[in-house]
């Protein structure tokens, strides 16, 4: 069990046999829509029993998959059910899922009623160490990557390791992008578990793998206790985000949230590089470790002008300029404000494949 700080503080617990147990964290419920995607429906159906056992009402409320179900559209359907089953303020959403269907979940519950409590069940490796905590849901539109939404903590997470036996490889591996954004922003031994054992980094019954569940976790807990809004050191967390949100964008959604954030990593290292700020040894370690992981660490050499277009909308950008989060050494991210173009494109060749 972590323990998230900071205004509204939750737990995130991490183990086995989890799924009955989301009732205990919403006392005073009286009913609770379990929003879940196809490949999940019978972990939500568990997690309804569960429910339903403890004497909630389980609302079942059935999501597109992934990115699909990531939009206003389908958080205006998700806000239909909850209307049509007259959902009062101390009911509860529950998100039954990847970080896809969490952030969804959880940005429903976050304008319902202007904000009702939710638990996020995740499903997903990313999920467990990253999109379930700390309080950032929301959708995607047009324009950009998760560009509708809201800070609005859960009651508290379950991360159920038993989940990641089901979880497609590519997912998993996926999900360690975030995991070694962790090692490089604020907890280096995360690298030096992955790079002594990579084959359990990927195996979702090691120990390892465990091990690297819980570090993250702490890293992210530790971070967003501090800075709910992100208005500060929330930030860091960002590594590698500006340039993979813009290929998510450009993909029309369809490349995996982990896959981009792998190539981002190695945009921001080579940037922090090119910047004068990060060692060369420091900044190739990032495609060596990724690389040992299976993840993408380059993207096509013609799509640079389109994604230094969409980067525009980053949030971290202010009053026009954009802002890098970048590493002056392992473990010491800062920010970089408006680097020069030539800079931006010479970072970009360092990933274009
Ligand atoms: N809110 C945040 O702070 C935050 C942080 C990081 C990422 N995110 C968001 O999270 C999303 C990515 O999350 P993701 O990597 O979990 O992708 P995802 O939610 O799209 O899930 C990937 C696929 O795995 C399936 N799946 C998940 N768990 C499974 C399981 N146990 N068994 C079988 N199939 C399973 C899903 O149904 C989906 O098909 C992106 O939208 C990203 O923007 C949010
Ligand atoms: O929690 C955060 O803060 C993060 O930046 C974590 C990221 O891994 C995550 O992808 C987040 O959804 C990105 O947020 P955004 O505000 O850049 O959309
Ligand atoms: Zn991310």
């Amino acid at each position: 069990m972590i323990e998230v700080g900071g205004e509204r503080p939750y737990d995130v617990v991490v183990g086995r046999g989890l799924l009955a147990d989301v009732a205990g964290l919403v006392p005073g419920a009286a009913q609770a829509a379990v929003v879940y995607a196809a490949p999940l429906a019978a972990r939500a159906a568990e997690v309804a029993d569960g429910l339903r056992a403890a004497g909630v009402r389980p609302l079942p409320v059935e999501v597109p998959d992934a990115e699909a179900g990531k939009t206003v559209a389908v958080a205006a359907d998700v806000w239909d059910a909850l209307g049509a089953a007259a959902f009062t303020r101390t009911d509860v959403v529950v998100g039954v899922g990847g970080g896809a269907v969490t952030d969804l979940a959880g940005y429903a519950a976050a304008s319902w009623l202007r904000g009702v409590r939710w638990v996020p069940v995740s499903a997903s490796l990313l999920g467990m160490v990253d999109a379930a905590v700390g309080g950032k849901t929301g959708v995607n539109t047009a324009a950009g990557k998760n560009l509708v939404g809201a800070f609005h903590p859960p009651a508290g997470v379950l991360a159920d390791v038993d989940l990641l036996d089901t979880l497609p490889p590519a997912d998993l591996r996926a999900g360690l992008a975030e995991v070694v954004k962790c090692g490089f922003i604020a907890d280096p031994a995360i690298l030096d578990l992955v790079e002594a054992d990579p084959a359990a980094a990927v195996d979702p019954r090691s120990a390892a793998l465990h091990e690297l569940v819980v570090r993250a976790v702490r890293v992210k807990a530790e971070v967003v206790a501090g800075d709910l809004r992100e208005s500060g050191r929330r930030e860091i967390l960002n590594y590698g985000h500006t340039l993979a949100h813009a290929i998510e964008q450009v993909q029309g959604y369809r490349w995996r949230h982990g896959d981009a954030v792998a190539v981002g990593l190695v945009f921001a290292a080579a940037l922090g590089h090119l910047a004068g700020r990060l060692d060369a040894e420091t900044a190739a370690r990032h495609a060596r470790t990724l690389r040992l992981l299976d993840l993408p660490t380059t993207y096509a050499a013609d799509a640079w002008p389109r994604l230094r277009q969409v980067m525009a909308v980053d949030k971290k950008a202010r009053a026009g300029a954009l802002r890098f989060v970048v590493l002056d050494a392992l473990a010491a991210p800062t920010i970089l404000t408006a680097p020069p173009e030539s800079t931006l494109a010479a970072a970009y060749a360092a990933v274009a494949g």
